[in-house]
């Protein structure tokens, strides 16, 4: 899918362009560039760089202005003072593993398109009310999993989810195949142990290996 990073990407264009948006952990600013330049090989431009690691702002600074095609976002922002953060670090979106008005208003303040984490239905009310109708489920396995996203359908048809915590190769297809999930989320396209070592060939096997979840 053709999008052009920054201009009026929305959070649905986020949750469109892969069936995965890798969440990413890093705990070194060199593994930065060769990481997000192995994902886009893969077919994989969405890129959450979690805020919990010093590096993280650097790191997406890094992506933003060395890999052509990737889209670096934020991950982990839990405050107003993090979407601002982030967004002077150059990401183009932003995900929080819960929400509150705040965390929104400074998103849309800062021209981020946000993917608020719900885990109830009260969450989802806030968030609709501010406006936000694509939503991260976080953690979604522990949470209730697929089956937590078919009872929603019922009372939110109109909400579209991106599942995330718990999600792997291995059930990922189960949520994709709810008409409620547009794609999901998560940290197995990234494995540590491939990062420490430097194994970019595997992260983008891993990654095209996500992209074709969705068609196959
Ligand atoms: O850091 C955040 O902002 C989060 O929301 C947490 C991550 O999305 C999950 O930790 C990913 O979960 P796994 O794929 O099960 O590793």
């Amino acid at each position: 899918m053709a999008v052009t990073p920054g201009a009026n990407l929305t959070a649905l264009d986020v949750m469109r362009n892969a069936a995965v948006i890798p969440v990413i952990v890093v705990d070194d600013a060199a593994q930065a560039v060769p990481l997000a330049r192995a994902l886009v090989e893969g077919g994989v431009r969405m890129l959450e760089v979690t805020l919990r690691t010093p590096m993280a702002l650097a790191a997406i600074e890094a992506i933003a202005r060395q890999v052509p095609g990737a889209v670096p976002g934020a991950g982990t922002v839990r405050s107003a003072a993090d979407a601002q953060a982030a967004a002077s670090a150059g990401a183009k979106f932003a995900v929080s593993p819960g929400y509150t008005s705040a965390i929104g208003r400074a998103c849309r303040e800062v021209g981020l398109p946000l993917l608020p984490g719900v885990a109830t239905g009260s969450e989802i009310l806030m968030a609709q009310e501010d406006g936000y109708n694509e939503l991260k489920f976080f953690p979604a396995v522990p949470s209730g999993g697929a089956a937590m996203l078919k009872a929603w359908h019922g009372p939110f048809p109109e909400v579209r989810f991106c599942p995330t915590g718990g999600v792997s190769v291995a059930n990922a297809k189960d949520f994709l195949a709810l008409p409620n999930v547009v794609c999901v989320g998560g940290s197995w396209l990234t494995p540590a142990d491939a990062v420490k070592a430097g194994d970019w060939a595997r992260i983008t096997r891993l990654a095209r290996e996500s992209v074709a979840l969705r068609s196959a």
